[in-house]
């Protein structure tokens, strides 16, 4: 695409120009629910209409239901002019689903704007897709350039059928995001950088990210303050203010256009950034994005609980595991298992590394383990062993729910399974 039609087309985008934040409607499709990587900082929460923050949606659409609701949106919004995907998952996560949403909106509507937001971690394999599907403005979110920053972001990810964690697993997305930047903007794409501003972990490292995002091609970067979103690793952190983000962006202008006027959307926002309208747009029965058609599965998960009533013990705290099965609507408990805790104090070290592999051979027979959290040194640990974990601080029929997911998912990305 010429430079010029470009710029024409980002005057419309009410993301990318602050001019046009006031005049055009955007509308995001949340048609991505699963992601492949997990940060410290989200929780999406799908069903929450007073939440406004990322992740969060009151429905899930199919690519049929999001073409019927941009015509409803489009009827009553004239000013709409841009189509996005932001989650609430990943959009390079629910890759079909979001073709197939944007390929019918487009033959609708072939002036609207598309666009959407991505992690980056799948950016070197859809790139050419991107541009084939005709999307101009990609948001990727960079938070870190180093390794052991991001391992102190990223709980893991999941990478070609495979989990990593900790250094590996950021080093790995960080390629993956800088790769992939480099190949949308030398190909015309307009990139903006999200960078969630957490003190303590990646505050001082911004200004780095920000010049090495610009020497890639990136348009301009969006620093966002951290919102310490219930139910997440980074829950009980405080919000990073205002001042500080503005003190963080003023100094990074010198490099980089800033964006100033985000408003940290709902993944099914509608309407003038400033002015969310999705709640007059809901359509009243949500589905899943796709029907599970994997075989039937019960799978056996060791659970962390103080009283077997919720998920409310620590991995490296449990001297005992709840063993239950579950084919993701009903739940079993088998038995409890009594283990050495993981976290022993004041053994030798070779005595706690032993201990540790004990313990996990003690339920090498589980498919995963449900815990309220854990460290990632547990984490990794288990995952050499096959054991995937799920966090949750939910009951244990909700926990086992959600684990039962995650398991379906990793079996099949972008699955929305309820069971047998
Ligand atoms: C929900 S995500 C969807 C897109 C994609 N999965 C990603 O992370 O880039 C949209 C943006 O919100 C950010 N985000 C999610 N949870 C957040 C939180 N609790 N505080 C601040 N930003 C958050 C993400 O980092 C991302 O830039
Ligand atoms: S990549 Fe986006 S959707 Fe996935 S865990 Fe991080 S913030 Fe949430």
């Amino acid at each position: 695409m010429e430079k010029q039609e470009l710029a024409e087309i980002t005057a419309k985008h009410p993301c990318y120009s602050f001019a046009a934040h006031h005049k055009y409607a955007r509308m995001h499709l949340p048609v991505a629910p699963s992601c492949n990587i997990s940060c410290n900082y989200c929780n999406r929460k799908y069903d929450c209409v007073n939440e406004s923050r990322p992740g969060v949606t009151s429905e899930i659409l199919t690519p049929a239901q999001s073409l019927a609701k941009f015509i409803r949106v489009k009827a009553e919004l004239p000013h709409l002019s841009v189509v996005g995907i932001a989650g609430p998952g990943d959009a390079l996560a629910n890759w079909e689903a979001v073709t197939s949403s944007i390929q019918l909106i487009k033959a609708e509507a072939p002036a609207m704007i598309f666009c959407l937001s991505t992690n980056g971690l799948m950016l070197p394999h859809y790139w050419q897709d991107i541009i084939d599907l005709g999307i101009n403005h990609v948001t990727v979110t960079v938070n870190c350039l180093e390794p052991a920053i991001g391992a102190g972001i990223y709980r893991h990810i999941h990478y070609q059928g495979k989990y990593y964690v900790g250094e590996n697993a950021a080093e790995l997305l960080i390629g993956n995001q800088l790769t992939g930047i480099k190949l949308l903007a030398d190909h015309g794409i307009l990139v903006k950088v999200n960078i969630v501003m957490i003190k303590g972990i990646n505050d001082e490292h911004i200004p780095a990210v920000v010049k090495k995002v610009k020497s890639l091609g990136a348009l301009m970067t969006n620093i966002m303050p951290l919102i310490p979103a219930p139910g997440s690793v980074f829950q009980g952190f405080s919000q990073t203010s205002r001042k500080e983000v503005d003190a963080m962006r003023d100094l990074c202008q010198t490099d980089l256009t800033q964006m100033r006027h985000c408003q940290q959307c709902r993944a099914d926002a509608i309407g003038l950034l400033a002015e969310d309208q999705s709640h007059k747009f809901r359509s009243p029965k949500p589905e899943s994005v796709k029907k599970c058609n994997l075989p039937a599965r019960v799978y056996k998960i060791a659970v962390t609980s103080k009283y077997k009533k919720l998920v409310d013990l620590h991995y490296g705290h449990a001297a005992e595991f709840h063993i239950y099965e579950t084919d993701g609507r009903d739940t079993r408990f088998i038995e409890t298992r009594p283990t050495q805790k993981y976290c022993l104090g004041v053994a030798t070290c070779e005595e706690t590394e032993a201990k540790k592999d004990a313990l996990i051979e003690g339920i090498a027979d589980c498919d995963a383990v449900l815990t309220m959290r854990i460290g990632y040194e547990a984490q990794k640990r288990l995952l050499g062993y096959g054991i995937p974990v799920a966090e949750s601080c939910a009951s244990i029929e909700e926990g086992l729910q959600q684990a039962f997911q995650q398991l379906r998912q990793a079996e099949q990305p972008g699955a929305v399974c309820s069971g047998l």
